[in-house]
């Protein structure tokens, strides 16, 4: 199966994924912001919209390649605004880290990465070609999927992902899930304005690597305390190792642009 490490990462997926070599709209990039290929500003660009209200009943799953916070089937968190003309739903979160607070992040900024990303997984509840997250990620729509991306740095402690990083020692083994004790408030770990983004068109970071979501990466990163980055760093990959850097290597632009909604 695929992974990180030399024999099953990034390198090798195009054996199962081919699209991880022919695609042209594959994620992470880097965000680059002057010169040729730079992201352009966009005024029509608009606040993004999420309705997040606290989570009551989540599993959170270590998969051997990352660490991923599920709400049960009947959540109703929503996505909508920003670049979007559709509502999306959410689906699920989980994280891409480092082994040291030099790399960790997926998409960069002008070549430099963060200690890790987190993403936010939604899917567009408003289609007529499907009704679930899997036939969306199915469905060749360019838009399915929406990601919201927010780089993590090392500072003070986030209090809003102390519940998250508190239980990562309780999924340390591959394969092991909890059930997510009390309720989670994932608006408290964003930052009030969700206004400075870039946003392209990309694909999922690991396999199937599906060419069909909207990216939205905030600018703004997160603080998280050295002792929170240090608990991703203890989870393992399955093989009694830790997960050392589930992040993929920045892909090929081709011709598409990334568009800034700040200046
Ligand atoms: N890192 S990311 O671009 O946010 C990202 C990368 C990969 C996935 N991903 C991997 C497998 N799936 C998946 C899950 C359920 C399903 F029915 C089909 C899938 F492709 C998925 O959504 C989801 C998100
Ligand atoms: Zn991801």
């Amino acid at each position: 199966p695929w992974g990180y490490s030399k024999e099953n990462g990034p390198a090798t997926w195009h054996k199962d994924c081919p699209i991880a070599n022919t695609g042209v709209r594959q994620s992470p990039i880097d965000l680059i912001t002057t010169g040729q290929t730079c992201a352009k500003y966009d005024s029509n660009l608009k606040p993004v919209i999420v309705s997040y209200p606290a989570f009551s009943e989540a599993t959170f799953l270590n998969n051997g390649h990352s660490v991923q916070f599920q709400p049960s089937a009947g959540n109703l968190s929503e996505l909508s605004g920003g670049p979007l003309t559709k509502k999306y739903k959410f689906e699920q979160f989980h994280f891409h880290w480092g082994n040291n607070d030099s790399e960790g992040s997926e998409h960069r900024v002008n070549g430099k990465m963060y200690p890790a990303e987190l993403h936010l997984v939604h899917w567009n509840s408003e289609s007529p070609n499907f009704s679930s997250f899997q036939e969306a990620v199915g469905s060749n729509d360019p838009h399915a999927l929406c990601v919201l991306g927010f780089f993590l740095k090392v500072g003070a402690e986030n209090a809003s992902l102390k519940p998250i990083t508190d239980l990562l020692s309780k999924v340390k083994n591959a394969g092991s899930s909890v059930s997510f004790p009390g309720k989670f408030d994932l608006k408290a770990v964003l930052p009030e304005t969700l206004t400075d983004y870039y946003t392209y068109d990309g694909s999922l970071t690991t396999p199937p690597l599906a060419e069909c979501v909207k990216w939205i990466v905030f600018k703004e990163p997160i603080e998280v305390s050295t002792a929170q980055m240090e608990a991703f760093r203890a989870v393992d990959d399955g093989h009694g190792k830790p997960i050392t850097g589930n992040y993929r290597p920045p892909c090929p632009l081709h011709t598409r642009t990334v568009a800034a909604s700040f200046k």
